[in-house]
């Protein structure tokens, strides 16, 4: 690997609440949502190179070269900035992949803000925000990095500050997709907008989890386990669920009495992104502005 190379982390992100409004005429759905970042997440690593090629070195298993949303998300920027430089990818990937705590998105958002510094293009975060809703609906709200109240498809985002408690994540040994949940006939589609701000204790519901428990008793298995110790809650359409709690040490003491068969992870709930707080800091240490 290069001496000038960037590492960056890519954080995991829950969905605290899920709220269904409806659904536009190109499939897409209304929803509100409130995301929070994880203090936990993949490592990447960029290093630029002087050909143009864009090489993803580390394999996903089930996810060709071309398809990778790191891949995808490197290529559009390359396209739309007319940069001739290329780059080199790694990975050290942890967050399971189709879990709902959005690993693609947020790795396709880290790349964005990676290349935009290491290829010197000053987009602003608009600009970037606008070319990773291209690529998924969850990777604006990764590229900006906040906290948020999200409207419209998961993109129009207002700034939210939820508590930032200790999560125990809990990964059923599922993979949910998406597209799936959003075609099913039984999801709830007609839930009434809030109006108030902050979003009130007590609108907590996810709308996918009746369909996505329905489709998947394990996941309903983890919920009901998880929930003998706290409020457990599905993230996005799953199958990750959380919960939370008031420190480490008691999330990671329930953490320890459920993994069996289950696989999960501690983390902090983190309403700024620990992707910004790197860039912010790089920024201070060199001088120079990351995003
Ligand atoms: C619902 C959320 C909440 O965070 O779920 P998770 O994927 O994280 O579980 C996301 O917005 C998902 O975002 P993302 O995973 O980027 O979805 P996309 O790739 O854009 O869309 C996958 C498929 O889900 C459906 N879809 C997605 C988002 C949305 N607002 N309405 C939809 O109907 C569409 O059928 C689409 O083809
Ligand atoms: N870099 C990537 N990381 C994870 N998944 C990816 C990536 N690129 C493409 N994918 C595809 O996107 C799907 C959804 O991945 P992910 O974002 O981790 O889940 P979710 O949207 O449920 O949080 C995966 O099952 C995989 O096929």
């Amino acid at each position: 690997m290069q001496k000038d190379a960037l590492v960056l982390p890519s954080p995991a992100k829950l969905n605290l609440m899920l709220h269904i409004l409806g659904r536009r005429e190109d499939g897409y759905h209304q929803l509100e949502t409130v995301f929070q970042f994880l203090d936990y997440g993949d490592e990447m690593t960029f290093a630029v190179r002087d050909d143009g090629k864009i090489c993803l070195h580390t394999p996903f298993e089930g996810v060709p070269h071309d398809q990778n949303l790191i891949v995808k998300a490197a290529k559009k920027l390359q396209e739309q900035s007319g940069c001739s430089l290329g780059i080199d990818i790694w990975i050290k990937k942890v967050l399971p992949m189709g879990g709902g705590i959005g690993g693609g998105s947020s790795n396709a958002a880290t790349t964005l803000l990676g290349l935009n510094h290491l290829w010197q293009l000053n987009w602003d975060e608009d600009r970037l925000a606008a070319l990773g809703l291209t690529l998924g609906a969850d990777v604006p709200v990764f590229v900006r990095g906040r906290a948020a109240f999200a409207e419209g498809v998961g993109d129009i985002l207002s700034p939210e500050y939820p508590e930032e408690p200790w999560y125990v994540v809990l990964k059923p040994q599922v993979s949910v997709s998406t597209a799936e949940i959003f075609s099913h006939p039984l999801l709830t589609r007609n839930t009434l907008p809030i109006k108030v701000r902050p979003v009130p204790k007590g609108n907590s519901r996810n709308d996918c989890e009746a369909v996505v428990t329905e489709l998947y008793p394990d996941v309903r298995k983890a919920l009901n386990l998880l929930g003998k110790y706290t409020e457990a809650k599905l993230t996005g359409t799953g199958s990750c669920i959380f919960g939370a709690f008031p420190n480490e040490a008691s999330a990671d003491k329930v953490l320890h009495l459920l993994t069996e068969p289950l696989t999960g992870f501690v983390a902090k709930g983190s309403n700024i992104s620990m992707l910004h707080r790197t860039l912010q800091n790089l920024s201070k240490e060199t001088g120079t502005r990351y995003s």
